[in-house]
């Protein structure tokens, strides 16, 4: 009788499963009108060669040019091509495939199950990385703090701004730094003020990377060192974690543990100190039977989150993951503006222009807030045509949760549904998609902020993703880059690339940035 059922069970599971499964599936895509999309042909059985593209791209700074080479190759918007162990991905840079996707058929899509595990050793569970309800309890918790009032503390980015200068130093006579890489800066400054805004205390790393100054002096009870150092190297190795995809276990290495390590503990002591201040105004409350008023404090993320969870490592986690959205990206979105400017200088003296017209000199900016930035529409401009071209998240992807199609891409001229499996996985080139000759016109490869003028975007224009998961800090991002822009265009008059034929590097960890900025800056003659 045994023999009999292991038979059974191997020939369901060996040809009637199979079987049944392709007809369903068959019978569901001919009902939905899908046909199948191109095929990257691949010469090296289960596509080595394809994923031997991307690595080598990847370490060469190359990954977004190689994944718009291969749809240049298939001449199509939506490829699909077979990978180990007969899984398909498919590949798009079609709007209508990614507003399916993000927003119209959001619940047959999710993140990719890996991203938890890549992320997980160095920031716990979070936001960035959660699907389903644990998602939907983050993204309520964490929504209420993005509020106009909260983003929009602009003396805070000034004190940053004011350590970032401690490293800009024009020559007395002439008023030029004749070299200076101004990318290393802006990761500094937004990862101290990112850990002022979110933890109340700043890592204070541009204090900490002047040779002429003592350490940092550190928080009165516990003295960290070299955070940022830890925080770069970290997401570092989680890159090369994520690129790895279901095998990102695979790359553990003892740094990246130590980073870990480190970043993890700076945020429990910050947790447990607010957690003990909490208690203690608990405390007086009762004592004063509630008659006590609000005390008047500075914002900080973390005693706000208090309000909503007690949970010590919850705490940690989703504040580490903010921090993991919101530092990188702005500070590549920081490097990447000044990247082109320098290398388009007729943008530069009139981005310059406008923002003294604006916000006058800079010994003595007038009026400098959240709204008036946002008002002010060239420098909108030059920030959304950097986004343009140098999206901060260039490739991202969606599993899908059940058998579904996307709206196009299928047939010979792409026009047809695409029908996609359950466990399938769509990747989409936001980067690809924003230059687009046949959407945005033959200058798409072009840095012209102008564009925007007559330019109104839908979902061809993602840089901060659409739809339920859009980007929860894009106002905080755009008004701490608009404030940095502005500042450092009011005290420079003249920003010139050092070697304007450099070759352009798209370097990506997790978020895109650009390898070097190495620029010439003048000090403007009012500028005390
Ligand atoms: C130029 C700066 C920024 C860019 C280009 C950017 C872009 C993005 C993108 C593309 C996503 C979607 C990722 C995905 O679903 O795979 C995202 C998500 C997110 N971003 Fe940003 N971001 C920026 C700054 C920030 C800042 C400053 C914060 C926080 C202060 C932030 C918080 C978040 C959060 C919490 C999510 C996850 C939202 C969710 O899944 O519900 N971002 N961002």
């Amino acid at each position: 009788m045994l023999p009999f059922i292991l038979s059974a069970l191997a020939c369901y599971i060996l040809l009637l499963r199979p079987l049944y499964d392709y007809y369903r599936h068959f019978t569901n895509a001919r009902r939905l009108n899908c046909q199948k999309p191109r095929t990257k042909a691949t010469r090296l059985p289960w596509g080595i060669d394809f994923v031997r593209r991307l690595a080598k791209a990847s370490n060469q700074d190359r990954l977004c040019e190689e994944v718009s080479s291969f749809f240049e190759e298939e001449q199509c918007n939506t490829f699909q091509v077979w990978l180990p162990q007969r899984h398909k991905h498919f590949w798009t840079t079609e709007p209508r495939n990614v507003q399916a996707i993000l927003a119209t058929q959001f619940s047959q899509f999710e993140l990719p199950p890996e991203r938890e595990g890549v992320v997980k050793p160095m920031f716990g569970r979070g936001i960035f990385s959660a699907n389903g309800t644990y998602w939907e309890h983050s993204r309520a918790m964490m929504r209420p703090q993005f509020t106009r009032q909260q983003i929009a503390d602009l003396e805070l980015e000034e004190r940053h701004f004011q350590e970032m200068l401690l490293h800009i130093r024009p020559d007395k006579e002439s008023g030029w730094i004749d070299s200076i890489d101004l990318r290393p800066l802006f990761f500094r400054l937004t990862i101290d003020s990112a850990t002022e805004f979110f933890f109340g205390q700043s890592v204070g790393s541009q204090i900490e990377a002047l040779s002429d100054r003592p350490l940092k002096e550190t928080h009165e009870n516990y003295g960290w060192r070299s955070l940022a150092d830890h925080f770069d190297s970290g997401t570092r190795h989680l890159g090369t974690r994520a690129r790895l995809g279901p095998l990102y276990w695979l790359h553990n290495p003892s740094d990246f543990r130590e980073n870990s390590h480190q970043i993890r503990q700076f945020a429990d002591y910050f947790v447990q100190e607010a957690l003990k201040r909490t208690a203690m105004d608990d405390m007086l409350e009762k004592e004063e039977a509630g008659g006590g008023e609000e005390k008047d404090r500075k914002y900080v993320f973390l005693h706000e989150l208090i309000k909503q969870t007690r949970d010590p490592i919850e705490l940690r986690s989703q504040l580490l993951h903010m921090l993991l959205a919101g530092r990188d990206t702005t500070a590549g979105l920081l490097s990447w503006v000044f990247f082109l400017l320098a290398r388009h200088p007729k943008v530069y003296q009139r981005l310059r222009a406008t923002v003294i017209e604006t916000f006058g000199q800079y010994d003595s900016p007038q009026d400098i807030t959240f709204s008036r930035l946002k008002a002010c529409t060239y420098l909108q401009y030059v920030m959304q045509e950097t986004l343009r071209l140098y999206p901060q998240v260039p490739v991202n992807g969606r599993t899908a949760t059940t058998d579904t199609c996307l709206p196009v891409g299928g047939g010979l001229n792409g026009t047809a549904p695409v029908y996609i499996k359950k466990g399938e996985r769509v990747n989409y080139s936001v980067y690809g998609m924003q230059r687009r000759k046949d959407i945005w016109g033959p200058d798409a490869d072009e840095y012209i902020p102008d564009r925007w003028a007559s330019h109104r975007y839908g979902w061809e224009y993602l840089p901060f993703n659409g739809g339920p998961r859009i980007c929860l800090g894009q106002q905080f991002a755009l008004t701490e880059a608009g404030y940095v822009i502005t500042r450092l265009v009011q005290m420079f008059d003249e920003l010139v690339a050092v070697d304007p034929k450099e070759p352009v590097i798209n370097q990506s960890t997790l978020t895109s940035t650009a390898k070097q900025v190495r620029v010439r800056l003048h000090k403007a003659d009012q500028v005390c």
